[in-house]
């Protein structure tokens, strides 16, 4: 009996999701580029419904037709080379899915390549790092609507189910699928630091501990905050280190690594014009913190406010960082909506905003209980423009705002530095303001440049002689 579908790369993720697949009862051929990872695979898991391959030909044509292959490799360059080694063996109609964090120019292309040769192209944003992988990833599928009909029994089958309701819905043509992943690490990007900068207000401004701030992550998460990273920054202030007896947390080198697709979320908003300012600060404050040598060496020359010692309530402060958090996370998923839906406008993609939220709400890095009420907000109004005008978001931050206000000002006045906290706040009083101060711009580029400007009294394009 031929196989359903063929599982290349198996490294973390791939061989998670294979085991997935067979789980899942479908018979899953597997193959990777050394023989080393399959020999790994093979000793660990042992199923009626995978097929090991050392042999690329006997891998393909193991699969039933049309035959479809899932790559999961390492993004990049690997992607075509695994791509141009498999074409020879397919045939018209046969289906390639990417799972990787691919980037979606790359996917574009690539679907188009590949449609000229009669095969179709998925990109498949998958999310939920390696446990994820095993138990029900986030997948975001886009490309030909007709070949997603043809895998999505399998996709469907293997996605986290929320509600009865698969984590995975047919996004859009092209490489939307993995444009809908790298967005989704921006926002990943942006929570996870003003997590960090909550965190670190309660530690050094609060004066909690660490075993205290668990306990009010902890609390959080049975709150209108419950979310994935929410939950597990209450398990990493929980861990101590085997050999200090110390946190872990506090024996981490505080230099923050990336990958790059919070990068790519930035450089595409600046691209199409997304203002996805406080995505873009999370990014920044990665390259700040990698910078600690510089930091080290700057700390003792520079100068900051005086040491404030004003006893703080401490009840008080927790819900009130509780509260600035929230309105963070809503200003950042605001922007990372946003965000799709101007490049959705920009590519013609048709991106349902409601659906992506519903994708999110279980799988992925980002799930949280609030995405469900995002995901009402664009299915009540397709036209929304912007979630902060949604009657559930502005009930929210007309409550939460001044906490965010009086969190960024106590830290500020203390010297300590709140990227994501503050850009939020800018962001959100900026979208508020009917009047931005650009008029000054303009009337420095129309000085300097002839540059010409409109006027607010009258239609036309105007230049002064200055
Ligand atoms: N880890 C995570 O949490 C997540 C990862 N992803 C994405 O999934 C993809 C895979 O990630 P992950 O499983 O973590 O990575 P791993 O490093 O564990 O696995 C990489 C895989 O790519 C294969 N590979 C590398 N170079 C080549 C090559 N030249 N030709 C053929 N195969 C090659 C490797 O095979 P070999 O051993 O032979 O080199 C291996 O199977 C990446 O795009 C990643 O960004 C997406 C979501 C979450
Ligand atoms: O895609 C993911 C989760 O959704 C990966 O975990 C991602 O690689 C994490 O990004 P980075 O390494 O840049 O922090």
């Amino acid at each position: 009996m031929k196989n359903t579908i063929g599982l290349y790369g198996l490294g973390v993720m791939g061989a998670n999701l294979a085991k997935n697949m067979a789980n899942n009862r479908e018979r899953v051929a597997v193959f990777n580029y050394t023989p080393d990872l399959t020999e790994k695979f093979v000793g660990e898991f042992s199923s009626q419904n995978v097929e090991a391959h050392y042999e690329l030909e006997a891998f393909i044509q193991s699969l039933e037709t049309p035959r479809k292959v899932f790559l999961m490799v390492t993004a990049g360059p690997v992607v075509d080379s695994v791509i141009r080694s498999i074409i020879p063996f397919l045939d018209k109609g046969d289906i390639i899915m990417d799972g990787g964090n691919s980037d979606f120019h790359d996917s574009n292309r690539r679907f188009h390549e590949l449609n000229e040769q009669g095969i179709h192209f998925v990109s498949v944003g998958v999310s939920g790092g390696e446990e994820g992988a095993l138990n029900g990833p986030a997948l975001m599928p886009s490309g030909d609507a007709c070949a997603y009909s043809l895998v999505a029994p399998i996709l469907e089958k293997i996605a986290a189910k929320v509600d009865g309701k698969p984590c995975c819905t047919y996004l859009g043509p092209e490489g939307s699928g993995h444009y809908v992943k790298m967005v989704h690490n921006g926002i990943e990007y942006a929570d996870m630091q003003l997590i960090t900068e909550a965190y670190q207000f309660l530690r050094e401004r609060v004066g909690l501990t660490v075993e205290e701030i668990a306990d009010v992550f902890a609390q959080w998460n049975e709150t209108d905050l419950k979310s994935y990273l929410i939950e597990i920054t209450a398990d990493i202030l929980r861990k101590k280190d085997d050999e200090t007896g110390k946190p872990m947390v506090d024996v981490i080198l505080d230099k923050a690594g990336q990958k790059g697709t919070g990068k790519w979320t930035s450089k595409e908003a600046l691209d199409i014009g997304a203002p996805s300012s406080i995505l873009t600060e999370a990014v920044f404050a990665r390259y700040l913190s990698a910078m600690k040598e510089e930091r080290v060496h700057a700390e003792n020359i520079l100068s900051g406010p005086k040491a404030v010692d004003d006893k703080m309530d401490k009840d008080y402060w927790i819900n009130v960082v509780k509260e600035a958090l929230f309105m963070g996370k809503i200003c950042a998923y605001t922007q990372g909506f946003n965000q799709y839906r101007t490049a959705s406008e920009h590519y013609g993609w048709s991106l349902d905003l409601s659906e992506i939220a519903l994708i999110f709400r279980g799988g992925c890095i980002i799930r949280a209980d609030f995405l469900n009420k995002i995901s009402n907000a664009f299915k009540q109004n397709k036209e929304l423009t912007n979630l902060l005008l949604a009657p559930y978001f502005i009930e929210k931050t007309n409550r939460y705002q001044s906490s965010l206000r009086k969190v960024v000002m106590k830290g500020m006045e203390s010297g300590l530095s709140l990227p994501c906290f503050s850009t939020s706040l800018t962001y959100y009083d900026g979208y508020r303001s009917s009047q931005s101060g650009a008029n000054m711009i303009q009337a420095q580029r129309d000085y300097f440049g002839a540059h010409t400007y409109e006027r607010n009294d009258k239609e036309g394009i105007f230049h002064t002689n200055w």
